[in-house]
Parts: C-alpha cells; structure tokens; sequence
C-alpha cells in the first residue's frame, strides 16, 4: 500500500494504530519491539517493523507516519508508539500515546490499556518540510483531548495526524465527529488512519485451541478533514488507500477568516473552585 501511495504522488503516508499485532492488551508484550530515538537512522534497527518502514520510507524517498506499535522502551515499560520516518529513514518524530484507552462503556466494551501500557508525557510535532511545514501526532483516544490538539496548533501545527483504531460502539458515534471536531477548534488539516474492519474469526470447534487474545473489531473509515471541518475523503471499512492532495494554503486562510486563535480568553478558562 506504501509503494502504491508513493506511485501515486504521495509524499507523506499515514499508517494505522498497532498495525503490527493484535489490539489486545495481553497481546502488546509479545508484539513490542524497542523503538529508536529521533534523529536515529532507524535503517538498520534490529526491531522488524521499525526496520521495515524506515527502509521503505528511504527507498521511496517519502515521510512515513508509521501508525503504531507497541514499544518496550528502555525502561522495560511498554507503550503504544508512533514513529515518524524522514525519507532518510531517520526517525524525525517519536509519539508515545499519552491518553491510554480505559473505559467502560456497560454491557458494550470495557478496554483497559493501563493493565499493560504505561502513557508517555510529552507533545509531539515535527517538520514534515516541504508545503506541509509542522505537523502534530497523537494517537487514537489522543483525539479527544482538544487540549492536545490546540497545544500543537499554538506550536504552530497546521496538519495533525492520528493513527487511531475506535471500535464498533465509539466508532459510529464519535470518530468522524472527532476528526472533524479537531480540524474546526485547530483550524488544521486532521488526518485518522485506521485498520481496515475484521469480523471475528469463527468460535474455535470443541475441542480445539482457544483463541489466544480477544478480537477488537476496527471501525475503520479512514478519514481527511480540510481546516473548514469538510471531509475530504473518507474510506469505507475495508483496506483502502486514501490519495489526494492537501491545499495547505487553507489553513491560513481559515485562521484568517475565523481568528479564533487571537481571540481565546484565557482569563476566564481556569476553573476555581466554588466560592472562589
Ligand atoms: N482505541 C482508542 O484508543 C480509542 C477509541 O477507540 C475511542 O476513543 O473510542
């Protein structure tokens, strides 16, 4: 799908979350892999999928946002990572999920990314160069979190990308919402990239091996929202290769129309408590 993206002009691609291993919990320590830091030449790492994607990006010569994996970081803690690939195959960005999916929705899906991952602590962003200048990552549950959104943008952000895998109860409600949510209050193009929908497989027959980790079924719907919070593509649930091209030039003319940047009030945003 890389090399058909860059075949057809692309010269940023966005991969999905945990593309490579289950999204399940229990499954993360298996699936980890260490992840190199930026400005490393992740070429030659010794990590399968880090190997891959940076020789990919080199030899096409393109910025791979390369969705996430989970990474046993030197601390011997895991998380959910994003590396972004420069078309060196140099890391220029390293993202680690700092929202963890835990929720409980009753009766429809309890998920806990805590029992296994630990968040990271920090904002990412980095210079995609060319038209596309700064961009901001997060990951997944990152998306509904404004807060990260607009602190990319006041970076000085204009496109932000979110490898994400919601699911078939948050999916049909929130991810489209979300996206669009994000590109109008950033005034940024937003970008969600996720895995195609697999139904679960067949309950094993009597007798046989039992399934080693629970399914998680992907809504898929990979999507692009232009600044203005129209949608400019959107896949339906099966693989897809989304192409097109970003008029970058939107950004500034959204931010120019609505200055909604300039004129937050931040003297009235602190919660007090009550009575004060
Ligand atoms: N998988 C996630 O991190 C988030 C998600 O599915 C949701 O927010 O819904």
């Amino acid at each position: 799908m890389v090399r058909k993206a860059a075949a057809g002009g692309a010269r940023l691609v966005v991969l999905p979350e945990v593309w490579n291993g289950p999204y399940a919990t229990a499954a993360f320590g298996e699936y980890a892999e260490p992840c190199p830091s930026v400005g490393e030449d992740a070429t030659c790492s010794a990590s399968p999928s880090v190997c891959a994607l940076a020789r990919l990006a080199a030899e096409l010569s393109l910025v791979i946002v390369g969705g996430s994996i989970a990474e046993l970081g030197g601390d011997d803690k895991l998380y959910n990572t994003c590396l972004v690939y420069d078309a060196k195959g140099l890391v220029a960005a390293k993202h680690r999920k700092v929202h963890l999916f835990d929720i409980d929705v009753p009766g429809k899906i309890t998920f806990r990314e805590s029992d296994t991952l630990s968040p990271g602590g920090a904002l990412t962003t980095f210079d995609a160069g060319g038209a596309f200048g700064l961009v901001g990552v997060g990951i997944c549950y990152d998306v509904r979190f404004p807060e990260l959104a607009l602190l990319m943008a006041a970076r000085g952000a204009r496109l932000l990308v979110y490898p994400g895998a919601f699911n078939m109860v948050t999916g049909p409600a929130h991810w489209e919402l979300l996206m669009r949510a994000r590109a109008v209050d950033s005034q940024a193009f937003v970008i969600g990239a996720s895995p195609a929908r697999t139904d679960a497989p067949p309950a094993a027959p009597p007798g046989g091996a039992a399934r080693k980790y629970p399914h998680y079924t992907a809504w898929g719907h990979s999507i692009v929202v232009s600044p203005w919070g129209e949608v400019l593509a959107h896949a339906a649930e099966g693989e897809a290769l989304l192409l097109l091209d970003l008029e970058m030039s939107r950004v500034e003319e959204v931010r120019a129309s609505l200055p909604t940047s300039k004129q937050k009030r931040p003297d009235i945003y602190t919660v007090k408590p009550a009575g004060g």
